[in-house]
């Protein structure tokens, strides 16, 4: 192994805890973190041949070939995992989380979607036996789907999706069809040119009546010959920010028939003979939206976890300035805004990994009571899972953008991983529902609560609203976590009943219902974040509260300064909020101010373990900012010399362009 940078090596001697407890702690027990260890070992084993130019140089049609060429030995290893019964659906998303996370998927895969949702759908929407009928072969990728909702003139709004699927009951088919160029499906992942089957979205029309949304399983290419078959019109949808290895396709259908049993009917039936028989609730035809945007804040923990080793390791390693005259040139580390710009994504990683787990356990616990046919608990699901999305998808990219400023020049190249994971990122601020849009749906949640606050039985996740109303919440402001707990409570509250106020208001000054609530959407907006923060701070608290029970002295002092930091970083950034709803005095502010640079300052000697306890190996972070060994300069070359342009001593264009230009003749 290569020499480790000396500053990176002094940091690691003075860590005050031991690196393997945090680890095991968040991979959730030891033997977890053995089998993650296992499959990564495999991956990159069999994987790591394969790159020859760096990515960023190739193509989108290079890329493209090249992820399948990535993604085939991936997925071909979940394939053998699962033959030697080292792996089946129980552990799914552990599985999906380290293959998607590899470095070898580095802009995305184009088999993605296939897992992520494909299957899901399948999962969530079809019956017993249809998903006895399509999930082995989904399951071992004999078979490739994705899943084609959005049209190039609706996302967000899927009421108004134009396909078409209608019922013939002469031969039992659905005929699908997509009738204008707006109806065209565009953007699902793979639909381009990976996939062979789909999951289409369409207004389901039987005996000349529209019964709204629902899914069908369409096969768009031949299982030999990929050809698209007859009446379906294929292809990509072009290059983009980022995830440029992935062929988001577009899709148009002429006439195209499918079985009457292709259309997934766990939840609303079509008979043979036409007869439409409804769901009990229409939106649990929405379920693989839910799943995904569940497991879309996994994703943002694993990209913010990189991120944030490459920032701090390579704030470790670089020297710039002298804090004093005569000193050695300061580690950008100990620069108290550099530590302000990287460790609240320490911070905020574990914030939403212990938040994720909350959420993952609460879409068990009410799927298994859906199957048992208990709704009730649905639209408070819905709403956690859409704020819950949409804040931790905005932090994240956030986060991720700070920590590229925080490298400097260089975490403005490729190389460093930083650009690549942005665009990876803020995608997830829009795909699966758009941040607003979701956020709106949460407001529409909490309106109904506040207004019914008085008389209803509140659900775990707002019953606070209810205890924060009660006199004496705060008696007086203490600068405590479980004050500030408290405070941001009282913003929610009082931003959610503001809403209501404003928009009632409008109401009574003649306003209608629709157009006042968009007068109040800005606000809302606003309330539903407030909400969203103040489950993220409290699960935090609560669970690693919780997990210090468990855990060494040592560990225990750290986990105490990431809750702060999370908590007092946010209570400044919302401080005009604290202001106008909480007992806050100017004092208390500065005297916050002042806890937030000691909590800073006292998480310094232990910024480099505490990436280091991610435990992300180098193959997967694949960047050359943040590599364990911190051999940032070395790499920084070595990358720089596998650019295409340093192939040949003089490139063609000087005697093209550049000679004739420089000497007048052009
Ligand atoms: C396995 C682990 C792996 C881990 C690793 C992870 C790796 C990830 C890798 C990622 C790779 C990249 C993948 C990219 C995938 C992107 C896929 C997509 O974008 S696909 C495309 C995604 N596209 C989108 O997400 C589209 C976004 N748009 C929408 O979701 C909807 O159209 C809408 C919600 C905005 C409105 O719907 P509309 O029908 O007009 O509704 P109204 O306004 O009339 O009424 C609202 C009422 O309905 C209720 N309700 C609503 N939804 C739900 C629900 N889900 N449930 C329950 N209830 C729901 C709501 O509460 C309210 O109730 P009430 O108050 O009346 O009682
Ligand atoms: C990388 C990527 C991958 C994707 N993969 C898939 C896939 O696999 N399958 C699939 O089906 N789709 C996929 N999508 C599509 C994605 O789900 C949609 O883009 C997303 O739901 C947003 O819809 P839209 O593009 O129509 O945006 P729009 O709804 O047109 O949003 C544009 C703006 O209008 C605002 N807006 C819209 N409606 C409202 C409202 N009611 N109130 C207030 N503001 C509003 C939004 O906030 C936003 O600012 C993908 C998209 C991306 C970017």
């Amino acid at each position: 192994m290569a020499k480790i940078n000396e500053d990176l090596q002094r940091e690691r001697d003075k860590c005050t805890f031991k690196i393997a407890e945090l680890t095991t702690l968040i991979d959730g027990g030891r033997d977890r973190t053995d089998a993650r260890r296992e499959r990564e070992k495999v991956l990159l084993s069999r994987t790591k041949d394969l790159h020859g130019v760096p990515e960023e140089y190739l193509s989108h049609k290079e890329k493209y070939e090249s992820a399948i060429k990535n993604s085939v030995i991936l997925f071909g290893i979940v394939r053998q995992m699962q033959e030697e019964g080292k792996t089946s659906v129980t552990d799914y998303r552990d599985v999906i989380t380290s293959l998607l996370a590899s470095a070898q998927t580095r802009d995305g895969s184009p088999m993605g979607v296939h897992y992520i949702m494909f299957m899901p759908a399948i999962l969530n929407q079809g019956t017993e036996e249809q998903q006895a009928q399509w999930m082995p072969r989904a399951w071992n990728s004999s078979i490739i789907g994705t899943y084609a909702q959005t049209e190039l003139g609706h996302g967000t709004f899927i009421r108004g999706l134009e396909t078409t699927a209608t019922y013939d009951p002469s031969t039992k088919e659905f005929v699908l069809n997509t009738p204008t160029l707006t109806s065209y499906k565009w953007w699902p992942g793979g639909l381009g040119h990976t996939v062979n089957y789909c999951i289409v979205v369409a207004q389901l029309y039987s005996k000349g009546q529209c019964h709204g949304i629902h899914s069908f399983i369409l096969q768009v290419r031949d299982e030999e010959t990929h050809a698209p078959l007859p009446g379906i019109k294929v292809g990509d949808i072009g290059a983009k920010l980022g995830l440029n290895s992935v062929d988001n396709g577009f899709l148009g259908l002429d006439n195209v028939r499918i079985p009457r049993n292709h259309m997934l009917m766990k939840h609303a039936q079509v008979l043979e003979d036409g007869t439409y028989v409804k769901s009990k609730n229409s939106k649990l035809n929405y379920g693989a939206m839910v799943f995904v945007r569940v497991v879309i804040v996994f994703d943002m923990v694993n990209y913010l976890s990189k991120a944030s080793t490459i920032a701090v390791r390579y704030s470790a390693v670089r020297r710039q300035c002298h804090m004093k005259e005569g000193a050695p040139e300061t580690q950008i580390l100990d620069y108290l805004t550099q530590q302000h710009k990287v460790f609240i994504s320490i911070a905020t990683t574990h914030a939403l990994r212990v938040t994720a787990n909350k959420l993952w356990d609460t879409f068990n616990a009410v799927t298994e009571e859906l199957g048992g046919g208990n709704l009730n608990r649905l639209p408070e699901l819905h709403a956690l899972a859409c704020c819950l999305k949409a804040v931790s998808t905005a932090d994240t990219a956030n986060c991720v953008e700070r920590c590229r400023l925080a490298c400097g020049g260089h975490g403005y190249m490729q190389s460093s991983n930083l650009p690549l994971t942005y665009g990876l990122v803020t995608a997830a601020c829009t795909y699966e529902g758009e941040n607003t849009v979701l956020l709106l749906q949460t407001a529409r949640f909490l309106v109904k609560t506040w207004q019914n606050v008085d008389t209803a039985k509140l659900t775990p996740t707002v019953e606070y609203l209810k205890i924060t109303r009660s006199k004496g919440f705060i008696d007086k402001w203490q600068n405590s976590i479980e004050c500030i707990i408290k405070g941001f409570q009282i913003v929610a509250m009082g931003k959610i009943s503001s809403s209501v106020d404003h928009m009632q208001q409008r109401i009574s000054n003649g306003m209608a219902l629709e157009d006042a609530w968009n007068m109040t959407s800005v606000q809302l907006v606003s309330a539903a974040e407030a909400h969203c923060r103040v489950i993220i701070m409290s699960t935090f608290y609560e669970e690693i509260n919780k997990a210090m029970a468990t855990v060494s002295p040592e560990l225990r002092k750290v986990l105490q300064k990431l809750v702060e930091l999370y908590c007092v970083y946010w209570a400044l950034e919302k401080v005009g909020d604290l202001l106008q709803y909480a007992p806050i005095a100017q004092s208390d502010i500065r005297d916050m101010k002042s806890w937030y640079e000691d909590i800073l300052v006292e998480l310094r000697p232990n910024a480099v373990a505490l990436v280091d306890a991610f435990d992300i190996r180098d193959g997967i972070l694949h960047s050359t900012l943040g590599a364990y060994d911190g051999r940032v300069y070395e790499r920084l070359m070595e990358e720089a010399l596998k650019s295409p342009l340093n192939g040949e001593p003089v490139n063609q264009s000087f005697h093209k362009y550049l000679k004739p230009f420089m000497q007048g003749k052009l």
